[in-house]
């Protein structure tokens, strides 16, 4: 059967950890009943929004509570949860990382956002993670990727010639660089030949508005699915036999050349 995979684009509200969980907790009830997916994606520090300063008291202790609450939700809904990012802190520092529970509720990995984001002065409150964002899902090599990173071909690429053939984004993009957000999602799955599964954020902060726009796109740079600006589910039926197809048709990776490319 092919799976179908829902983006939940919430609204996060700014700081407010105990709301967020709840939140989330309803709507994922929501996204179960009504499209039944295998996989459903959250957005960039969904916990937290980027209320950076007050870290010290917000963000998740170890991540225990975020991964004892998004393992539970697997469980009872029995669905595969990509589960955005939430700030993670740790005895001397923070990260943005991303938890993966299978749809048993059983942690599956994580990563801490690489490239950090300036203009957010993420790098003032965020320490950057060090290791690489595959994993396997519902049978499929994927690969984790936090909002800015989308920026860095270099560090996709370091995924999909490892086998990656579903890239999770999730991100806070602002409205203002729609237009970046949509054209480097294409440019994404199109080079890399995989399907991109991009969950952003919906509303604003203290000092940003946010640009929703959460989309799936297929290997040959299809978009199957994308929402407007509002809170709200987008979901689509994947076929990972597509990646293949689309690889053997055009062989990009068969004919990269990596000795030229220092
Ligand atoms: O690259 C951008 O324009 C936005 C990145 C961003 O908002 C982030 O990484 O949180």
């Amino acid at each position: 059967m092919k799976p179908v995979i829902t983006c939940i684009q919430l609204d996060i509200k700014f700081g407010d950890p105990a709301f967020n969980y709840q939140q989330v907790e309803e709507k994922v009830a929501v996204a179960v009943e009504k499209d039944n997916p295998a996989i459903i994606v959250l957005p960039e520090l969904w916990t937290t929004g980027y209320d950076l300063t007050r870290l010290d008291v917000i963000a998740d202790e170890k991540g225990e509570k975020t991964k004892q609450f998004l393992s539970q939700l697997a469980k009872k809904y029995h669905v595969n949860i990509i589960g955005g990012s939430v700030a993670k802190k740790m005895q001397d520092n923070v990260t943005n990382t991303m938890y993966i529970m299978n749809n048993q509720g059983e942690f599956v990995h994580e990563y801490s956002k690489l490239h950090l984001f300036k203009l957010m002065d993420e790098h003032h409150y965020l320490t950057a993670g060090t290791a690489k964002g595959l994993f396997e899902i519902n049978g499929i090599k994927s690969a984790g990727v936090i909002c800015y990173d989308i920026r860095f071909p270099e560090w996709i690429r370091a995924h999909t010639t490892k086998g990656a053939e579903i890239l999770f984004v999730v991100a806070e993009w602002p409205l203002p660089r729609l237009n970046h957000w949509r054209t480097l999602l294409l440019s994404r799955a199109i080079e890399n030949q995989c399907y991109v599964v991009a969950c952003n954020r919906s509303g604003s902060d203290p000092n940003n508005e946010f640009a929703g726009h959460s989309m799936i796109i297929d290997p040959w740079g299809t978009i199957i699915a994308e929402a407007d600006e509002n809170t709200g589910f987008i979901s689509a039926e994947i076929d990972v036999e597509t990646v293949k197809q689309v690889r053997g048709q055009i062989p990009v990776f068969e004919d990269r050349l990596p000795d030229y490319y220092k």
